[in-house]
């Protein structure tokens, strides 16, 4: 079910500091145009938390509208680090969603048990399949590979976003051994390459934004056992991903998005600060290469 390459969209201010919604949807259909299978909203790169409810539910509807019209998959952000609202949001996910990315409980630290425990009661109540997103660096929580096949067993829980900072020990015994219909995702973008010839079946990638098809096309070549073809792009990708990811992200992406006229401010809210201009001119500067 989750192929390809999903674009996490970053969420884009107007001068005003209002969500632009029309430069949303144009990223949107850019995207799709550009071959990504998919989209993701709400995501990290989205800066879900800093937006309110109804910011987050006029993002979900252009995307939606978006991937109806495109028959594209459209993923959800849903974080929470207590099962009850999190059950509560995934309750509420209007029409259109096809997946939600909910993120293993942040903070907390629960232990691998409570991990399960808690993917386990929203798997009982989710409208929609889960994707797991196991990003450690950011939750604090260790999550090893028995567990996500454990949690991957279960019939609402579609795959992984997986994200641990590298090609650990526990990303080689998960792809060695996948559940029946459970599907990994890379989520670090440098490291996608080594994933996909692992055996992941595409990427969540906020890097993807630029170069889409070169994106897509690297997941192609891995899965057609092209190894030549892939290693090349792989490494050129790397380059491009590096650069974009040398400041908390989204903050060098929406700063070469507008430089590219696609957005109309490179504005990020709180506690993100916006990119220095050296450090959006270097990345811009690859991201030409690309063109
Ligand atoms: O929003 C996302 O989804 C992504 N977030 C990651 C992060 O910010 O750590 C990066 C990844 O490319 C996608």
């Amino acid at each position: 079910m989750l192929r390809g390459i999903h674009v996490p969209l970053v969420t884009p201010f107007d001068a005003s500091g209002e969500v632009a919604l029309d430069a949303v949807e144009k990223l949107a259909h850019r995207a799709l145009d550009e071959g990504a299978a998919g989209l993701v909203a709400l995501g990290t790169t989205g800066e879900v938390a800093a937006l309110d409810p109804a910011e987050r539910a006029r993002v979900i509807e252009v995307c939606a509208r978006v991937c109806a019209e495109r028959q594209a998959l459209l993923t959800v952000g849903v974080t929470g680090n207590d099962t009850r609202s999190t059950a509560r949001a995934l309750r509420e996910l209007p029409e259109g969603v096809s997946t939600a990315l909910v993120t293993v409980p942040y903070f907390l630290r629960p232990g691998e048990r409570g991990v399960v425990a808690h993917f386990e009661a929203l798997a009982e109540e989710t409208p929609v399949p889960l994707v797991v997103y196991h990003i450690p660096y950011r939750t604090g929580q260790a999550v090893g590979a028995a567990t996500l096949r454990e949690l991957g067993a279960h019939p609402m829980v579609a795959g992984v976003k997986y994200a641990a900072g590298g090609i650990d020990q526990d990303a080689v015994d998960l792809l060695a051994d996948l559940p029946e219909g459970f599907d990994v995702l890379g989520g670090d973008d440098v490291f996608v390459s080594p994933l996909l010839a692992l055996g992941a079946s595409g990427g969540i990638l906020a890097s993807a934004h630029f170069a889409t098809r070169s994106f897509a096309e690297l997941v192609d070549a891995w899965q057609a056992g092209d190894a030549a073809r892939a290693r090349a792009l792989g490494h050129r990708l790397a380059r491009l991903s590096a650069a974009l990811f040398t400041a908390p992200n989204p903050t060098v992406i929406k700063g070469v998005l507008h430089a590219e006229g696609l957005i109309p401010t490179p504005d990020v809210r709180l506690p993100l600060v916006p990119a220095d201009p050296e450090t959006v001119a270097a990345a811009h500067a690859v991201v030409r290469q690309e063109h």
